[in-house]
């Protein structure tokens, strides 16, 4: 549709020039000769562009533009006048008129002048609109969706915001931590640690609590708000509510296995929910964890349970090469990059394209390749060794560690930019002290497993044999238990694996009469937990006295929990 121009001026040559004009360039041009007919025009018919002349009779072209200047979105105004007035000109300025053209003017000035006025408006239309669909977004969503500037201070919320957080309009403008809603505030150190970070977090299913209300579980998503400069300008909280779905979750029945990962404890079940939300989507993954807790088996199930499964699925174990060789393993070089590199070499970054990476023991990395990997994974481009050209690939990325690699970060010895970026998503794995439940399940397992590899037919382990392993602390978590299973195949010559079968060091550290100068801190720990921290009961359970217990406190320095 050809934009609408409306013409005001009382000489009748101007008019008709102006319009033909204008007509000439395809748009839709009126005229009108004063005040009222202009006024009656401007009701009747909508136009994009007025041009008025400043001087009609009694009344002013500034008059007409006082009359009808209601909205953003009316039509814009350009004044003309063969007697230039500062006064009138900055009135109409100040009310919003776009330009001021002082007569004589040529048809092209005409004409440039109104392409911008229309220009303008089509840009401002299309701000307002893709700012009234921004809006519909935003308050038809149900999560709560929440801006705050750096100081936490509240800019904008939506209704769900009202319903789930208790944030009205009122909390505009507002510190989020003195809202008067009633809330546990279990979201502000996240939304903190985000502000630190200048990173995104996403925390799943953590409970909160308002009073007055229901206990919820919600998960949430804290994302930077940055502006045109990437300035950071504060961050955006995205709260869902997930109370229905872990209901749901809970209901459901529980299952004993996923992919490779045995397990049917509370823990387990919800490290399979985690990993089922997480492996379609293309986020880092930190996973934490012991040794021997399964990390790795995680990070295979990420990859196999996702739509990448049909690509390729890299593992690199960072602790295992010096800097140099790693750099070029994971990178790749080129013939002649050092000494040794007698042909080009294809990193696995680049192996991995489409699938997956995983960086196993990530906290190992040298300070230099910690730079390196922070690029890859901010821009998802590298450079091979020893090459200029820039490799650009699509790998997820997951990383485990069994350090704590907070602490590491504050030690100075691990980039804090780097490990907020891999802990976009965060999966701490239970160990086997956590989840004891799962040892008959999981000593089936290895007892199958074993059958097959050693083309046995043990049926299992005797009761005292499950007794002792129950009352074992597991320092090594599931691979010691793998260990224990695979030593008793061995040794067993029945169908049944008894105590004479289980490696000695196992008796002994699980009460046998040898024990005491053994406990080391996670036992201590294990046996008290278990005790509810009833020193006697953790002192039998451990086969040593009370004040043994007292003194092993004391020299690990554990702190009673309640
Ligand atoms: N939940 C589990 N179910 C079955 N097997 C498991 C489970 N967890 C671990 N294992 C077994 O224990 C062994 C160690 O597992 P994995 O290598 O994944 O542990 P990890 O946490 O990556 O250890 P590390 O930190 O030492 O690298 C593997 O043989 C694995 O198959």
């Amino acid at each position: 549709m050809p934009s609408r121009i409306l013409i005001i001026d009382d000489e009748e040559s101007v008019r008709f020039t102006f319009r033909n004009l204008l007509e000439d360039e395809g748009y839709h041009a009126d005229t009108a000769d004063d005040f009222d007919s202009a006024l009656e025009l401007i009701r009747e018919q909508s136009y994009d562009l007025i041009i008025s002349d400043i001087f009609l009779g009694g009344k002013t072209g500034v008059d007409i533009l006082r009359e009808i200047r209601t909205t953003d979105t009316g039509p814009h105004f350009v004044f003309m006048t063969g007697q230039p007035h500062m006064e009138t000109a900055l009135e109409a300025v100040r009310l919003g008129a776009f330009d001021y053209l002082p007569k004589p003017f040529k048809s092209d000035t005409l004409l440039r002048v109104a392409r911008m006025a229309l220009q303008h408006k089509q840009a401002i239309e299309e701000k307002e609109r893709y700012r009234s669909h921004l809006e519909g977004i935003f308050r038809s969503v149900n999560d709560a969706i929440i801006t705050l500037d750096p100081e936490l201070r509240i800019m904008e919320l939506n209704d769900a915001a009202h319903n789930l957080c208790g944030l009205g309009d009122a909390s505009r403008g507002a510190l989020l931590t003195e809202a008067p809603n009633g809330c546990g505030r279990v979201c502000i150190p996240l939304v903190q640690e985000v502000l630190n970070s200048r990173e995104p977090a996403v925390h799943f299913r953590i409970g909160c609590s308002r009073t007055g209300c229901s206990a919820k579980v919600v998960t949430v998503t804290i994302t930077p708000l940055l502006g045109r400069q990437r300035e950071f300008q504060g961050t955006v909280l995205v709260v869902r509510d997930d109370t229905r779905m872990a209901e749901i979750e809970k209901e459901r029945v529980e299952v004993t296995s996923f992919h490779r990962l045995v397990g049917k404890t509370q823990p387990m079940q919800h490290l399979y929910r985690m990993v089922e939300g997480l492996s379609d989507l293309p986020t880092t993954v930190l996973i934490s964890g012991e040794s021997g807790t399964g990390k790795e088996l995680v990070a295979h199930a990420l990859h196999h349970e996702g739509v990448r499964r049909d690509r390729p699925f890299v593992r690199v174990n960072c602790a295992a090469l010096s800097e140099n060789l790693l750099e070029s393993e994971l990178f790749g070089h080129v013939k002649g990059a050092f000494t040794g590199a007698v042909t080009d070499r294809t990193g696995r970054f680049q192996a991995a394209n489409g699938g997956t990476i995983f960086l196993d023991e990530i906290g190992d990395i040298t300070p230099t390749l910690q730079v390196r990997l922070l690029r890859v994974l901010q821009e998802k481009e590298f450079e091979r060794v020893g090459d200029t050209r820039t490799v650009k690939v699509d790998v997820r990325v997951i990383a485990a560690t069994n350090q704590d690699l907070r602490e590491k970060v504050r030690q100075g010895a691990f980039r804090e930019d780097l490990y907020y970026r891999l802990k976009v998503v965060y999966l701490t794995l239970p160990t086997l002290r956590q989840r004891k439940e799962d040892l008959p399940l999981l000593v089936e397992h290895f007892v199958a497993k074993f059958n097959r590899e050693l083309k046995r037919s043990v049926v299992g382990v005797t009761k005292e044999v499950m007794d002792l392993l129950t009352a074992h602390p597991w320092p090594g978590n599931v691979r010691e238990l793998e260990h224990v299973i695979e030593h008793a195949f061995v040794v067993a010559a029945g169908e049944t694996i008894g105590l004479k079968d289980l490696p000695a060091e196992l008796a002994v550290r699980s009460g046998g009469s040898g024990a005491r100068s053994r406990h080391g801190r996670d036992d201590v720990v294990w046996a008290l937990e278990k005790a509810g921290w009833n020193k006697s009961k953790a002192a039998r359970l451990l086969g040593v006295d009370r004040r043994t217990i007292y003194r092993k406190m004391e020299e690990y320095e554990i702190l009673e929990s309640f």
